[in-house]
């Protein structure tokens, strides 16, 4: 069964992301940034979802620091769950700095009365966590299902907006991933080493 393979490598990789030493966090935050800052995608992008780094992800808080000074719009997920705990996430409009409240996961994401909300349709670029992904654009995710469901269209319509963008350490690379019908794919993985275009990817550059 692919979801014991999967759960099994989950909490392997999440281990190992969580033994990463600050000073390293760090360095790969400001190397994520430099290679993404380059990227055509990136400097084109009006709309740019991140998330708010926990459990050893790499961080994309400096470049949304950056896109903020760019006058880019930023943008975090929110997630609710509906009847029969029914999984939903939305993206919602985040200024830097701006106080975040904890979700019950233990991640900051945009609080307050302002429903700002954009739709996953009308975002350039997303910055997608991930716990494991592969050189083909599999990922692997924290196993809610959130990301897949949100962008479920890209499944039907690759070339659709938005471009999304696996972010990773780099000991986050495993060879080749289960996955399922519903897993959606990365366009592109960038991490504090390299950058890897899957053959169905888009051009990047
Ligand atoms: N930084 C970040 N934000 C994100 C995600 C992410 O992967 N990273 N998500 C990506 O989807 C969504 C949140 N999904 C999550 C799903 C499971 C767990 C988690 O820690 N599960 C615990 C069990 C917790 C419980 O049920 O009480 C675990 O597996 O140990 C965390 C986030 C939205 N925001
Ligand atoms: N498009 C979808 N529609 C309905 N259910 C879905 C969809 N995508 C995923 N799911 C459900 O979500 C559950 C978790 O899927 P999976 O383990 O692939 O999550 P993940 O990609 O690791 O998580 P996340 O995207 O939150 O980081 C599965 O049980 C699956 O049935």
């Amino acid at each position: 069964m692919n979801s014991a393979l999967k759960n099994q490598l989950r909490q392997s990789l999440r281990a190992r992301r969580r033994q990463i030493s600050p000073s390293q966090q760090q360095l790969a935050a400001q190397q994520l940034m430099q290679r993404i800052i380059k990227l055509r995608a990136y400097r084109r992008a009006r709309h740019v979802a991140a998330y708010q780094a926990s459990d050893g992800e790499i961080s994309p808080a400096l470049l949304l620091h950056h896109a903020a000074l760019q006058g880019k719009n930023c943008y975090l997920p929110r997630i609710r769950f509906g009847c029969a705990d029914q999984k939903h996430m939305s993206f919602q409009r985040y200024h830097p700095r701006q106080a975040l409240r904890v979700n019950r996961y233990g991640i900051g994401e945009p609080a307050g009365l302002r429903y700002d909300a954009r739709s996953p349709t009308k975002l350039d670029i997303v910055l997608v966590p991930l716990a494991g992904f592969d050189k083909n654009g599999g990922r692997l995710g924290m196993g809610g299902g959130f990301y897949d469901r949100c962008f479920a269209f890209k499944n039907r319509k690759p070339q659709q907006k938005p471009l999304l963008i696996g972010i990773a350490h780099h000991s986050q690379e495993v060879s080749a991933l289960p996955i399922d019908d519903w897993d959606i794919s990365l366009d592109v993985i960038i991490t504090d080493r390299t950058m890897i275009v899957p053959r169905r990817g888009r051009s990047m550059h």
